[in-house]
């Protein structure tokens, strides 16, 4: 609470960003299915509805499990799960599984890697090109994820140069930012996002293939998920940083995901939440029932009237 509290008190500027749903007051006047989207930014989304997608978007991170047995049965769940089709999915698993996975999953689920070198292949051992990812169907890759950054070591300059090659090679990003709990109990959880996000920001010329995931560091593989309050702060306050240091249309359209300890019991709350566009799932996404529950938990984001 006194963390909450902490990062609420730096959010002074927030009231008017709040976006509206239907009230009993003010009900939608057309019948159909809505996000709970307001006007601002329905608007604004239409100015990129030709490109953007604002759907809710949700990826399964395998992280460094996984077998070819346990992969082939993960597959085969998948492929026979009923997935709601107002959702973009997307599974991440290690990259020695990335071809058997491209060859055995329905085309309804995309693929994406978990790294990807800096820059054109060659002589740098261990590594995998987005040349590489690309050739063999790969179409997305996490970058900045909070084991690379805090386990491996990499910093926001390196990660911001592997987001820019990524981009102009046509891959898609996921590009994850978060705070240590000491950072949030520090009450500097917007300083820590804000700069992941200008170094991701400074590499990105097209908003249009990239997600981001706010993952804080504290509830990744903890058990102990962010409150949808906590979750739906940062993330609101992500989307105002975009609005002032981007434009206020890629701030409309770019999907905001939250990720850590996500499982089928608590996405629904997250999902109404207003600003959380899907999510970013590790444990739970390697049972395939469970994965499918939180990709379509989307219906507790819309609204029939
Ligand atoms: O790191 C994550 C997704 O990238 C979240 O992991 P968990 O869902 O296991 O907490």
């Amino acid at each position: 609470m006194a963390a909450a509290a902490t990062v609420a008190s730096q959010l002074p500027h927030f009231a008017g960003l709040r976006r509206a749903g239907p009230t009993k007051s003010e009900p939608f006047s057309h019948a159909a299915v809505h996000f709970r989207l307001d006007q601002s930014r329905r608007a604004s989304r239409a100015v990129v509805a030709m490109a953007g997608s604002g759907k809710f978007f949700v990826g399964g991170n395998w992280k460094c499990n996984g077998s070819k047995e346990s992969i082939s049965k993960l597959v085969s769940d998948l492929n026979s799960a009923t997935l709601d089709s107002d959702v973009d999915v997307v599974v991440a698993p290690p990259f020695i599984y990335i071809e058997q996975v491209k060859n055995s999953l329905t085309d309804r689920i995309e693929v994406s890697a978990q790294n990807v070198w800096i820059g054109k292949g060659g002589a740098y051992t261990g590594e995998i090109s987005a040349e590489q990812l690309l050739d063999i169907g790969c179409k997305w890759v996490i970058l900045g994820h909070s084991e690379r950054r805090h386990i491996i070591g990499e910093d926001d300059q390196f990660i911001g140069k592997k987001a820019a090659y990524a981009l102009s090679q046509n891959l898609k990003l996921i590009a994850c930012i978060g705070e240590l709990l000491e950072e949030r109990e520090a009450g500097k959880t917007f300083d820590v996002c804000f700069k992941q996000m200008k170094a991701f920001a400074d590499s990105i010329t097209n908003w249009q293939d990239v997600v981001i995931a706010y993952e804080p560091v504290w509830a990744i593989g903890t058990g102990k998920v962010a409150s949808p309050q906590q979750a739906q702060e940062v993330h609101a306050a992500v989307r105002d940083w975009l609005k002032t240091n981007v434009s206020p249309e890629v701030a409309s359209a770019t999907r905001i995901i939250y990720g850590g300890s996500v499982n089928g019991g608590n996405c629904a709350e997250l999902a109404k939440q207003e600003d959380i566009d899907g999510f970013l799932v590790g444990g739970a996404s390697l049972k395939g029932p469970e994965f499918a529950t939180i990709v379509n938990s989307v219906t507790s984001k819309k609204v029939t009237v």
